[in-house]
């Protein structure tokens, strides 16, 4: 089966979003990747919760939603009211990782834990029974457009070994410098969630490039 595709809205055109999110759907993405930034866990303000809210009507993608903000705990409800789909909470953003999680599951919305390059999967092992998705973040959060960082590579492996030997189901998601130079390292470690903004939002034809990023990540191809 071929990786499931989830473009960053952070890369399309605000003023012609309804446009960009139809586009992707056709193109056969199955996630649309929204990213809420504060301005204090990460440098960059987005938006907020309610975009989730104003998406929910216009598309049939699963809404997933990567908070990058302080007391995450705080928003929770208000995305699950709001119709997301996946909630992803960074382990670095709260002492309470569990707990947070916990109150995703408990509203029956598929809680997900992040991390960021510079942390590493030991950290998160202790919730990685409760989760249905991991997000291994290949760049530092909080800009689109960054270099893909090799070094992340490694954590998918031990996450993916970890799922096996554990006998455990959750996906692996990756997000930040996603192209089709950079897919394929990820697939072959074990992501099976891709997050791609500039490669697909920038420049010309998005659905060539979902396309294509579909492609790589199906065991078909051998070399590329
Ligand atoms: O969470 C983030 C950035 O912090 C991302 O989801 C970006 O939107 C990915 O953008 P590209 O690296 O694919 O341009
Ligand atoms: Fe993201």
């Amino acid at each position: 089966m071929a990786g499931i595709i989830a473009p960053s809205i952070l890369s399309a055109d605000y003023t012609n979003l309804e446009r960009d999110v139809k586009l992707v759907e056709e193109a056969g993405a199955e996630y649309l990747h929204i990213d809420i930034m504060d301005g204090s866990f990460v440098p960059a303000i987005s938006y907020g919760p309610n975009w989730v809210k104003q998406l929910r009507p216009e598309t049939n993608l699963k809404l997933d939603v990567h908070m990058m903000v302080v007391n995450p705990e705080k928003f929770i409800d208000q995305l699950c009211d709001n119709g997301a789909d996946i909630i992803g909470i960074h382990a670095e953003s709260t002492p309470h990782i569990y707990r947070a999680l916990q109150m995703i599951k408990d509203r029956g919305v598929k809680a997900e834990v992040v991390i960021n390059p510079g942390t590493p999967v030991s950290a998160i092992t202790p919730v990685l029974g409760m989760v249905d998705q991991v997000l291994v973040m290949t760049v530092n959060p909080g800009f689109g457009g960054q270099k893909f960082l090799p070094s992340t590579v490694d954590k998918i492996t031990q996450l993916d070994t970890y799922r096996s030997m554990n006998d455990l189901k959750f996906d692996i998601e990756v997000d930040g410098g996603i192209t089709d130079q950079t897919i394929r390292q990820a697939y072959e470690a074990g992501a099976n969630v891709f997050v791609a903004g500039s490669y697909v939002y920038d420049k010309k034809d998005p659905a060539a490039k979902i396309a294509r990023l579909k492609k790589l990540t199906s065991s078909a191809v051998v070399s590329e």
